[in-house]
């Protein structure tokens, strides 16, 4: 089989059981290369374990992920990771927190790959503040110093968990045209997760929706939206249209999961 037959990420009647809870039952779906991917659906159906798996920090209990056609066995510079808090170590600046995957792969860093390091800072918007340390920033550039720190490995999949959920809405809002932006810049595959529909309308080619207990796959959507995309694609009807949409695959389920989360507060 030619390469490019092969997806860049496969699910195949892939489940996850933990103890006698299925997380995820029968998951099949294929990403390209390139396209960006939001998983969203209510709390508890599998998100983040999805994602997990595919960074290699899981291991699915039946059926595979496959990047690139090889089965995931374990973690791999080829897939970055950005998790819903910024991990950033506050004991380094901007620029030695972009360079500490480089360090961990190489155990040294080279001129080129400082100059490339500090070209990512610059292409998230973070150009004079490479000497900062984490305390001395917004959460919202922290956020940015953490997807540059993410691309620094230069991986071929971006695995985004509610990268933005901290932030306050304008800040989000200037993070998703960001993320869009870089997007369109470097083509990455990305497989992002969030809980906002509106955002994963924006950014994404197509969107999987999950259902839970167990969780699984709703529905498939293609997003059939014009790109390059700014603020003014959220206000098109076709992208209300497409949200409504997918409110209206998981209302009852988000609803179901909140007065769940309100009887057993501690569960959650
Ligand atoms: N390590 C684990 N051990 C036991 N159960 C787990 C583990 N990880 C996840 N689960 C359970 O699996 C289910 C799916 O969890 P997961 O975190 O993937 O959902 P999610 O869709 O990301 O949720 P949220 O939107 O609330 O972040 C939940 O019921 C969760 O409690």
């Amino acid at each position: 089989m030619s390469s490019r037959n092969v997806p860049k990420l496969e699910f195949s009647d892939l489940s996850m059981e933990f103890g006698n809870l299925t997380a995820l039952s029968h998951v099949s779906a294929r990403v390209e290369d390139g396209e960006f991917i939001s998983i969203v659906g209510p709390s508890g159906c599998g998100k983040t374990t999805l994602l997990r798996i595919v960074a290699g920090l899981e291991r699915a209990t039946e059926g595979s992920a496959r990047l690139n056609g090889k089965q995931i066995t374990g973690t791999g510079f080829e897939r970055g990771y950005v998790f819903q808090a910024d991990n950033l170590l506050p004991w380094r600046t901007v620029l030695g927190n972009v360079l500490i995957g480089i360090e961990i792969r190489d155990g040294s860093r080279s001129r080129d790959e400082i100059a490339k390091a500090l070209e990512l800072i610059r292409m998230v918007g973070l150009e004079g503040f490479e000497g900062y340390y984490p305390r001395q920033l917004s959460g919202g550039m922290r956020q940015r110093a953490n997807i540059a720190r993410a691309l620094a490995i230069n991986p071929e999949i971006l695995l985004m968990d509610e990268p933005f959920s901290a932030l306050d809405a304008q800040t989000r809002e200037v993070m998703q045209l960001e993320l869009n932006r870089i997007w369109q810049h470097g083509k990455k595959t990305v497989l992002f997760v969030t809980h906002q529909i509106d955002e994963a309308v924006f950014l994404s080619d197509r969107i999987i929706v999950l259902a839970r207990r167990p969780g699984r796959i709703r529905e498939v959507l293609d997003i059939d939206l014009p790109r390059p995309r700014d603020l003014t694609t959220k206000r098109r009807p076709e992208s209300v249209d497409y949200v409504d949409r997918i409110w209206r695959l998981i209302e009852r389920e988000v609803l179901d999961s909140i007065e769940e989360e309100k009887a057993n507060p501690d569960k959650h």
